[in-house]
């Protein structure tokens, strides 16, 4: 095995045993049969006012070193990560794992390398040669992306189209008559196809679209466990917030739900919440 390259990080195996309960690990074997919906580990860095980012469209750098090198460990545990196009585009994301020892970081090939997913439904995401993720797939240190978009935002023709297969990534096509072309896809419908793709595990990492979706009280039961790391600043108002819509019960507003299964872990400055939505 070839020694880890400069930029690989490290996460000490004295941090990762408080983790490992929560996520897909060695100590929890993938299923062998055929799944209808993968593992989902919610994951995101937020502020202590609960935002993702300064401002819609950038990118904010809330994890420490200690936090970041805990996200890529989820990454080399996980199938799959997940982002929304705002995030796609706003972030210019390499969406690969950088532990040392996993695949193209000292490993084998592509060996414990997340598969890059993409929910863009209008085909807003100009990919291109130039995409981090793009360029990271073609010099084999992370899996070429997916695309999960409605039936005819890409063309047959589309360059990006043929860009992701070039470099082992796909558009996968979803078929489904909505309320109206802004609806949201089904959270159960994406779930879904990745799993007939293959995905047993996904990391979905945001933004504040996908969180707020996912967190709702329509789709909390898909999500499996919760790690958020909360970094020790206030942003300020205008960023992106997690806030998903409010819940009523006979007239009376009541909480979304609360998280079982509670681990507080502080790593640097940063402390990391780790939970399972009550009821999954
Ligand atoms: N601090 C952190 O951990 C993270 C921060 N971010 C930040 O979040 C911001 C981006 O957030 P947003 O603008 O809210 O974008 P987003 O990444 O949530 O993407 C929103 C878009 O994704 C698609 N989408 C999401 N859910 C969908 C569904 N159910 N059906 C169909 N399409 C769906 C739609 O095209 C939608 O416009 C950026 O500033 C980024 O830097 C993003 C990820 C993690
Ligand atoms: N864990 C975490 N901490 C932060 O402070 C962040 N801003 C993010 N953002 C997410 O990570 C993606 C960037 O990943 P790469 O380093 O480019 O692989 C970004 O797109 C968000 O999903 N995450």
């Amino acid at each position: 095995m070839e020694a880890p390259t400069r930029d690989s990080l490290r996460f000490p195996a004295s941090q990762a045993q408080h983790i490992d309960p929560y996520i897909p690990s060695p100590s929890t074997p993938p299923p062998s049969n055929p799944i209808s919906k993968p593992h989902v580990t919610l994951t995101f860095a937020t502020s202590l006012d609960s935002q993702l980012s300064l401002a819609p469209g950038v990118q904010t750098a809330l994890s420490g070193p200690e936090s970041k090198a805990m996200t890529h460990y989820l990454r080399s545990w996980h199938d799959a990560i997940l982002i929304g196009a705002g995030t796609a585009i706003a972030d210019n994301p390499s969406l690969n794992c950088r532990i040392g020892g996993v695949g193209g970081y000292g490993g084998e090939g592509l060996e414990r390398q997340p598969r890059p997913v993409i929910i863009d439904p209008k085909g807003r995401w100009n990919v291109t040669a130039e995409s981090k993720c793009v360029q990271l797939a073609a010099s084999g240190r992370g899996k070429g992306p997916w695309i999960v978009t409605f039936r005819g935002a890409f063309g047959r023709e589309d360059k990006r189209r043929k860009l992701l297969e070039s470099v082992g990534g796909a558009v996968l096509e979803i078929t489904i008559v909505l309320a109206t072309t802004n609806s949201p896809m089904p959270w159960s419908m994406i779930l879904s196809v990745l799993a007939g793709n293959g995905i047993k595990s996904v990391m979905i990492e945001g933004g504040g679209t996908v969180i707020n979706g996912l967190i709702s009280p329509a789709n909390i039961r898909e999500v499996d466990s919760v790690i958020i790391t909360i970094a020790p600043v206030w942003l300020g108002k205008g960023g992106v917030q997690v806030c998903p819509d409010e819940r009523e019960q006979e007239g009376n507003k009541i909480p979304i739900g609360r998280l079982k299964d509670v681990k507080w872990l502080p790593l640097g400055d940063d402390v990391v919440l780790c939970g399972r939505p009550n009821g999954s």
